[in-house]
């Protein structure tokens, strides 16, 4: 059974993406950053929640019954240490947190084979990782710009400008190349056009956030489900609930931050995020190792499964 409600077609995705991303576009700046902040935490949310529930086991193997408290450390130490990183260095941390996100959506958005067998990953997964982070500066390069701004205070704040233009001309080199790849290889294809569509034509806070939730983390969430044997989404929560719960409340810290200071909203957000991504992207990544299909994204379908239950 599908953990998530399938699509009528291919097609219907892009447009209800395009659609939602000119709706959230047209509405004013407060309410787009309410609505990021919901896409991001709500439908995001769910698929780090299951990050201990996937590493346990590995770690229980190597630790024994130390294993989940060891887990925990290092997962909430991992957070710490991001948190103190950005607060000391700021361009460094941020840039950092750049490169670690394109090696991580790259990676976790294309169908297993092409992720590479080593840590480092694989050049597609590179590729397909700068496209995501570099195709909001292609338009917006002056409003990525702005908001990397808002994330880096006094003098840091220099380094922006150097880092918007970085990101516009990765974007322009990776958006042709993965355009190239998804062409040569359909298993891409359709992750590939529901990138674009949210991140090169709208705003990049709207662009970011609907690919984040609708196409990173519910992909990520079906897949992870699918590792863990969830039947349905039901099941999938119900078994990473504490950690829902601790996302609730990261949520609910957050929320209020943005409501109590709206003039450093994009700064919480964007500092929030890194925070809580740092260790998922360390230790709650996908398994390099893990069993595959061979036609792991049929066209037709959002939540057909990249991989067999092991
Ligand atoms: C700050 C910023 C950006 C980067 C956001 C990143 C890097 C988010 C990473 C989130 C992760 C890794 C979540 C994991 O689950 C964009 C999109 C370039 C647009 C301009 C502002």
């Amino acid at each position: 059974m599908a953990l998530l409600p399938r699509l009528p077609s291919p097609g219907f995705a892009l447009l209800a993406l395009a659609g939602a991303g000119a709706a959230l576009t047209a509405l004013p700046s407060s309410w787009t950053l309410a609505a990021a902040f919901l896409l991001i935490g709500v439908i995001g949310l769910p698929h780090g929640a299951s990050d201990t529930a996937l590493a346990a086991p590995r770690w229980r193997a190597a630790f024994g019954k130390a294993g989940l408290a060891l887990f925990l450390a290092a997962y909430l130490g991992a957070a710490l240490a991001a948190y103190l990183f950005w607060v000391s260095f700021p361009l460094a941390g941020l840039a950092a947190f750049l490169v670690l996100s394109a090696y991580h959506f790259g990676h976790d958005d294309l169908p297993p084979p092409l992720r590479g067998k080593s840590a480092l990953g694989s050049p597609e997964g590179w590729l397909r990782g700068t496209m995501v982070l570099g195709g909001p500066a292609i338009f917006y390069r002056p409003e990525v710009q702005a908001i990397f701004e808002a994330l880096l205070p006094g003098a840091e704040g220099e380094g922006a400008a150097l880092l918007a233009s970085l990101l516009q001309i990765a974007g322009l080199l990776a958006l042709p190349l993965s355009l190239a790849a998804a062409v040569r290889d359909r298993g891409q294809r359709s992750s590939f056009l529901r990138s674009v569509i949210c991140l090169v034509p709208f705003p990049p806070l709207v662009g970011f956030s609907l690919y984040f939730a609708f196409v990173h983390s519910l992909h990520q969430t079906a897949e992870r489900g699918t590792r863990m044997g969830a039947g349905s989404l039901r099941d999938y929560l119900g078994r990473c609930w504490p950690f829902v719960a601790g996302g609730v409340l990261v949520m609910a810290v957050v929320g209020s931050a943005l409501v109590a200071a709206p003039e450093r909203a994009t700064a919480t957000l964007f500092i929030g995020l890194a925070v809580l991504t740092f260790p998922h992207i360390l230790f709650g990544g996908t398994p390099r190792s893990a069993p595959v299909r061979k036609d792991p994204y049929p066209p037709r379908t959002l939540t057909r499964l990249s991989c067999e239950t092991p």
